[in-house]
């Protein structure tokens, strides 16, 4: 009886157990196709394959900024992440996590947002996640001041920390902690991170070496413990040193000046090596020239902390009277009054009358309004000369990159399922396929991988045009309005005379083209700083 009971109760137990399996398999079921029906969602980006990027922000310096807060991962103005509810969390997908939430829909782009995004990686972000092909065109997410969303850690999967030297580590904070779960795993890194001032470089390499490079190799130790080997890299025209030609190319010598720009050659070396080692790693290497400007809608822009190092969030300051006046380096001419203070009237006065002006006509015609030969510059008077390029189009620059590493990538699918289904021996259920067709594919595949074991390519982003620090500031006056007062200096160190790009392998490779000139860049840069003349922050909480 007992034994009966057991049997029955058992059998009870079963019955219910059977059920509850049963009620599983279909609640999977049920996942499943939601599953499915959101990597329908996810089918497109730009009308590409599902993709999930990775994008890790920002280009910092260091100063002021607790050492601990310099992880990768930090997040700036981050709020109080357990202010959304689970439900949020679950309609995110884990993904990121925007305060507005007519930008969740952004979220069925599937892209994972880390760390502090700045002046570069958010407007390229933007550029990224927005559904339009022309990213210069205000979206709704463009209208949304960076300082108001939210990223939120508990939405993430995956908690990297590359920052390595056990002082700066916080407990189980580290790159072996890492955990990326399979489903949300990353098609490709964009990696935008690391610290950039030149001045602070020279006064602290090994902080540069630690976090630029160690956090690189970090970086990649992680993507290849995930198999995730697609990268897009934030490099810079710093590697060129002191051309002594110019335009630069890509092939042009490497020679950097300060441990800033060494952090940089020797990431691109080290991502070189690993593609020689490695060849299933595709990297783009993307040589930034001088990023300026903002994003057309004035809500994202530059905001360095403390003193800016760079020309034109310094030039804003000024123009905001956040700063009495802008020193400008590389100058050894006098001013009237013999101060070394002036103001751009005077000094075009003095360019216009020192350069001749058919030579100036001439060397016009030759070389275009502003790319003149190094000569030009070495023999008239001038100061430093640089690339500036529009943040925007430098934006549009990543998504080109992000575009040709996927198509790198369908070729190699492509490539190894067509070999594979035709070498005799492999595919015994294909013996129909003639000798003929394997000579065929064989020859495509060896041809195919010749293109393709070109995977860690290096593009120049610039506009291709040298600009002098004095036609800036003219050119931002122009835009704004306001009047720059200048103080003229020597040379900072390390810095180069004369530095701009040639374009020609971008625009032929990635289909890419600066569309900005110095009136936008100046305009938009206005634009910016005259609805934030205190950056993100507050008059007295910034310095
Ligand atoms: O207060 C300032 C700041 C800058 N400059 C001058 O303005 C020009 C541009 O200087 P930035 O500091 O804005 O830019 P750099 O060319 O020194 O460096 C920038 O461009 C490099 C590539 O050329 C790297 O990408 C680097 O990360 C980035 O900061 C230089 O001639 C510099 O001497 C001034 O005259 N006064």
């Amino acid at each position: 009886m007992t034994d009966e009971m057991d049997e029955q109760s058992v059998s009870a137990e079963e019955c219910e157990s059977n059920s509850k399996e049963e009620e599983l398999q279909s609640e999977e079921r049920i996942n499943l196709k939601e599953e499915q029906k959101q990597s329908v969602l996810c089918r497109t980006w730009r009308g590409r394959e599902e993709v999930q990027f990775c994008a890790l922000g920002a280009e910092l310096q260091s100063e002021e900024r607790p050492l601990d807060e310099m992880i990768w991962m930090n997040a700036r103005n981050k709020t109080d992440p357990c202010q959304h509810s689970e439900k949020d969390e679950e309609s995110l997908m884990g993904a990121f996590h925007w305060r507005e939430d007519e930008l969740v829909d952004l979220v069925k782009y599937k892209g994972k947002v880390r760390g502090a995004l700045e002046f570069i990686d958010c407007p390229a972000l933007t550029t990224l996640f927005q559904p339009s092909a022309t990213s210069s065109r205000p979206s709704r997410l463009s209208e949304i001041a960076f300082r108001s969303y939210a990223f939120c850690p508990r939405t993430c999967d995956c908690n990297l920390d590359l920052q390595t030297p056990s002082i700066y580590k916080k407990q189980n904070h580290n790159v072996h902690s890492v955990n990326v779960q399979n489903k949300n795993r990353f098609d490709a890194v964009v990696h935008f991170t690391g610290l950039k001032a030149v001045g602070e470089s020279v006064a602290k390499p090994l902080l540069y070496y630690s976090n630029n490079i160690v956090g690189t190799l970090n970086l990649l130790e992680v993507m290849v413990a995930h198999d995730c080997k697609k990268l897009v890299f934030s490099s810079s025209a710093t590697v060129y040193g002191q051309p002594k030609e110019i335009p630069c190319t890509e092939d042009s010598p490497l020679c950097a000046l300060n441990p800033y720009g060494r952090t940089k050659l020797f990431i691109e070396e080290i991502f070189r090596d690993a593609h020689r080692a490695d060849p299933e790693w595709k990297i783009m290497l993307l040589r930034y020239f001088n990023p300026v400007g903002a994003h057309p809608s004035g809500t994202i822009g530059e905001d360095p902390r403390g003193i800016p190092n760079n020309l034109m969030p310094f030039v804003q300051q000024v123009a905001v009277g956040r700063r009495p006046e802008l020193t400008v380096f590389g100058t050894d001419y006098k001013t009237k009054d013999g101060t070394g203070i002036c103001e751009v009237e005077f000094i075009w006065e003095l360019k216009a009358n020192y350069i001749e002006p058919q030579r100036r006509a001439k060397a016009q015609r030759k070389h275009g309004s502003f790319g003149f030969p190094i000569e030009y510059y070495r023999t008239t008077w001038t100061n430093e000369v640089r690339d500036y390029i529009h943040v925007m189009d430098l934006s549009d620059g990543h998504v080109a990159a992000l575009c040709k590493l996927f198509e790198t990538n369908d070729i190699d699918c492509g490539l190894c399922l067509g070999a594979a289904s035709v070498r005799p021996g492999n595919t015994p259920d294909t013996p129909e396929l003639s000798r003929k067709w394997h000579d065929h594919f064989l020859a495509f595949l060896i041809f195919r991988c010749h293109f393709i074991s070109r995977g860690c390519e290096v593009y120049n982003l610039g506009t291709g045009r040298g600009i002098s620090v004095l036609e800036m500031v003219a050119a931002f006056e122009k835009a704004s309005g306001k009047k720059i007062p200048l103080k003229l200096a020597d040379r900072r160190p390390g810095d180069s005379e004369i530095v701009y790009a040639s374009t020609e392998k971008a625009e032929r490779e990635l289909n890419w083209k600066a569309q900005y000139g110095v009136e936008e860049m100046c305009r938009d840069q206005w634009n910016w700083a005259s609805k934030n003349p205190w950056g993100y922050g507050l008059p007295e909480t910034t310095d």
